[in-house]
């Protein structure tokens, strides 16, 4: 079993050598994926909004289909003075902001509770057939998604297959679905589901 820390180096790496062309491509297999869920009959949706230069899966495609269906969009602003996030109401007229550290964030906005949210998309470097995830290690989303309701379904987004095992803290939340351009992972079930 590989270190959190090799596997970091090792999916960073994958995603430099991406072009940005096939970012696209597979950001919109992704999206596509994403129809085929049972996971519509929400109301609050929580997406991350991409760090371009780091080549994570582009969630606009995402966000069209979430804003066809008239969903509530929700999107975070990290504090890294207290690795806490927190969760605005995307509005038309809500201010975005690219942060020091290239994340577009809300500005201002109304502010909303983790509990409402329904589904939340994650951003992951690498992820195991368990669910368990790897991020860049400030452990944002395991204190976000320890907030929000038992059933709220949690979906890692990758352009990559999953590790067969990552060795997993007590903190870490796993998730519900990775969504990847080919296939989706269903976890709680065990299988491959679409
Ligand atoms: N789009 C997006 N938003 C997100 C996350 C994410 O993974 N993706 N996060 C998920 O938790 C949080 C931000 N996490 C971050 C943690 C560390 C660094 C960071 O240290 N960046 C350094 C470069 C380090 C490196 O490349 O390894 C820098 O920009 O200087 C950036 C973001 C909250 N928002
Ligand atoms: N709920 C929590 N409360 C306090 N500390 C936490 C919590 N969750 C995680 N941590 C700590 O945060 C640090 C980073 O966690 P981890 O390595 O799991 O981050 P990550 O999942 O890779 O990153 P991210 O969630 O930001 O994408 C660890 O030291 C972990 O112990």
């Amino acid at each position: 079993m590989s270190h959190k820390s090799d596997l970091r180096i090792k999916y960073k790496k994958l995603r430099e050598d991406l072009s940005e062309s096939s970012v696209e491509d597979m950001s919109l297999q992704i999206a596509n994926q994403a129809l085929k869920l049972p996971i519509w009959n929400g109301t609050y949706y929580h997406i991350f909004l991409p760090i371009s230069h780091k080549k994570e899966v582009d969630t606009s495609f995402l966000m069209h289909i979430l804003q066809g269906k008239e969903k509530s969009i929700v999107v975070s602003k990290a504090d890294f003075s207290t690795n806490e996030m927190k969760h605005i109401l995307l509005q038309d007229n809500t201010p975005l902001k690219v942060s020091d550290y290239g994340i577009p964030e809300p500005v201002s906005g109304i502010e909303i509770s983790p509990e409402i949210l329904d589904v939340v998309f994650v951003p992951l470097l690498a992820y195991d057939l368990n669910g368990h995830r790897i991020g860049y290690g400030k452990g944002f989303y395991d204190r976000f998604l320890k907030k929000c309701r038992k059933d709220t379904v949690f979906i890692g987004l990758s352009f990559f297959e999953p590790e067969p095992k990552i060795f997993f803290e007590a903190t870490d939340i796993p998730l519900d679905y990775c969504i990847t351009p080919e296939k989706t992972f269903d976890f709680k079930n065990n299988h491959l589901s679409l």
